[in-house]
């Protein structure tokens, strides 16, 4: 259920992961699909959709291994991060405020604060810049997670828009670390998009959702990582 130790840049097969898992139901059947990352999005109400610990461990749970369970944190609160995540124990801390609200500063500050702890941080691709952002974060992030964003926005993602998927190649190639691409993928474009960025891994949000939903749409999820595992070079 967890990462033993931090993981390797290049895994075996292409590493799915999907957002935003909300119910025990979704829990064990996106692990029976086999799923790796099980996402799902934790806070205090501050942010739209964010769920209680109460419901998030529920939920966490009934994640069957080998899927893991990763934690969303949307606030720049590091005390309450941490203190979630010391409840929580997720296989993964997922940071996801905006690169002005939080650093790699505060990213390193926390990891000293949850020693062991794999943390995945996203990365806003919007242009140049992202390129540094990136850069900043090695030696400090597990994972980087590459993700659309709009400005102005206090958190990163589920915009269900792609991005300039050559910024995310420039990012894959110069990281140490495993990088999952995010952003507007669904089970129509994932094999496309792992073609051109080659990450180690993939994430779905919205086009995993049913229609004008955020409940998710299994049969889309099961394409999601079929279509990904497909795609993964060898
Ligand atoms: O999962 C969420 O609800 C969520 C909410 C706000 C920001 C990010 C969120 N998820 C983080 C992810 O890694 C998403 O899966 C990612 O943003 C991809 O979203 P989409 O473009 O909708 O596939």
């Amino acid at each position: 259920m967890f990462y033993a130790q931090c993981p390797p840049r290049r895994l075996r097969a292409m590493l799915t992961q999907i957002y935003e898992i909300s119910t025990i139901e979704e829990a064990s059947a996106v692990s029976a699909i086999g799923v790796d990352h099980v996402g799902v999005l934790v806070g205090d109400g501050r942010f739209p959709r964010e769920l209680p610990i109460s419901a998030a461990s529920e939920i966490a749970a009934a994640i069957v291994p080998p899927s893991k369970f990763s934690a969303l944190f949307l606030t720049c609160d590091l005390s309450l991060i941490a203190s979630w995540a010391r409840e929580l124990n997720p296989a993964i801390v997922h940071l996801g405020a905006s690169a002005e609200l939080l650093s790699p500063q505060d990213v390193a500050s926390l990891k000293r604060m949850l020693p062991g702890k794999v943390v995945m941080r996203s990365i806003p691709v919007f242009g140049e810049e992202s390129v540094a952002i990136a850069r900043s974060y090695v030696g400090i992030a597990d994972f980087l997670l590459l993700d659309s964003y709009r400005a102005t926005d206090k958190q990163i993602g589920a915009l269900g828009v792609t991005h300039d998927w050559g910024i995310s190649r420039r990012i894959v190639d110069l990281a140490p670390v495993p990088v999952v691409l995010a952003g507007g993928l669904g089970p129509d474009n994932v094999a496309e998009a792992i073609r051109t960025v080659r990450p180690a891994g993939v994430d779905s949000k919205t086009r995993t959702d049913q229609d004008g939903s955020h409940a998710k749409d299994l049969d889309r999820v099961r394409r999601f990582h079929e279509a990904a595992r497909a795609a993964a070079p060898s």
